[in-house]
């Protein structure tokens, strides 16, 4: 049992503080929203991102910095990607020297192309950092509906380590050395998800959403493998299992993002619509970028950040999918 210090009281900060606070551990949420933080204290509850689910009673949060950081040494990550960093900053003089970091968030820094661990590393300091990552709806999950996510860090001990404060009966870790693997697979697949919502949106069905998926998981494992990452992290609970989750789900913001894009054809219509963190729509272009530093041909993803950038509709996007020439049907290539 150990002390977990929570940082981010959203969707996916209340439902892993649930997970932790099941898994034995005592677990304290920061969140900038005093309105929030004094519902999850007196009602147990975060209405505005999980309904009525009640939290367990054992569970604080707290909006005071020095309080969450005196809380404890192990630091878990659930703020938006884009604001990691300048959350980092201002965070550092409060932090504990010897702290270990959990990164569970799933997009790639547009103005750096960092990925988060990355980002970690570079303003705190460290090589204690590990990341959560899978097929894991916030939605789903607070049910305590069965579940698998895969807990990768630099060496096999912070891996165990971050399995056993997450372990629980209905939540499989499974431990990974492939950091770089694991982290893009989790970026990518929000990118791959706008996709198949945009094709859903434009009235397409499973044969579309299927030949998306699957081009997307081979893009996934090809960015992999030019990086040096393992390629069969792509097959696993990182790669395919959150794709199959957010591609196949109507709770996937990313998804039910792109269904509104691909009907409306508007990217105001659809921010209003999907008022939350929508990894992807930030992401697209930042992931694109990566690829192409490494020559990876990622025409998936090339014509989601096109289309977010509003450079081509998505009907125009998906024809020029369709216009590619086919070859030899290689997992990596
Ligand atoms: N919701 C889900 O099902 C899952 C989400 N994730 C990842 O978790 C990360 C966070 O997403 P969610 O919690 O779902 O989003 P959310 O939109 O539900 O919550 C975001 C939280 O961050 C806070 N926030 C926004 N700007 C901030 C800033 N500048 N400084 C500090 N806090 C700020 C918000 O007040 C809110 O509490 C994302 O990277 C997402 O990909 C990962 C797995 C599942
Ligand atoms: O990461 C997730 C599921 O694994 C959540 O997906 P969305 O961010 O698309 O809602």
């Amino acid at each position: 049992m150990s002390k977990v210090t929570v940082l981010g009281a959203g969707a996916w900060g209340s439902t892993m503080a649930q997970v932790l606070s099941d898994a034995g551990n005592h677990v304290l949420v920061w969140g900038r929203n005093q309105e929030i933080v004094n519902e999850i204290n007196t009602s147990h509850t975060n209405r505005k991102y999980l309904d009525e689910n009640v939290l367990p009673l054992g569970l604080s949060a707290t909006t005071n910095l020095s309080e969450a950081f005196e809380y404890s040494n192990i630091y878990v990550l659930a703020v938006p990607a884009q604001t990691l960093r300048e959350n980092l900053k201002s965070w550092k003089p409060l932090v504990d020297s010897d702290a270990t970091y959990i990164s569970t968030l799933k997009g790639i820094e547009v103005s750096t192309l960092s990925r988060m661990t990355e980002i970690v590393h570079e303003e705190m300091n460290t090589e204690n950092v590990a990341l959560i990552t899978g097929p894991n709806l916030a939605t789903e999950l607070i049910l305590r509906q069965p579940a698998g996510a895969v807990a990768a860090a630099p060496t096999k001990i912070l891996a165990e380590k971050t399995l056993k404060l997450f372990a629980t009966p209905y939540y499989r870790v499974y431990t990974s050395t492939d950091v770089l693997g694991c982290e893009l697979a989790g970026a990518i697949k929000s990118v791959i998800a706008l996709a198949v919502g945009i094709s859903i949106g434009m009235g397409f069905g499973e044969n579309t959403q299927a030949m998306l998926i699957t081009r997307g998981l081979n893009e996934v494992a090809r960015l992999c493998a030019a990086h040096g990452a393992d390629p069969l992290s792509a097959a696993g609970l990182a790669g395919m299992g959150d794709l199959v989750a957010s591609c196949g789900s109507p709770l996937s913001r990313n998804r039910t993002f792109g269904e509104v894009l691909g009907r409306s054809g508007s990217m105001a219509v659809a921010r209003e619509h999907v008022a939350k963190t929508v990894e992807g729509v930030a992401s697209s272009n930042a992931v694109l970028e990566i690829a192409h530093r490494v020559g990876v041909e990622v025409p998936v993803i090339e014509a989601v950040a096109d289309v977010v950038a509003g450079t081509i509709s998505p009907s125009d996007a998906l024809d020029r999918l369709m216009e590619i020439t086919t070859r030899a049907e290689n997992f990596i290539r």
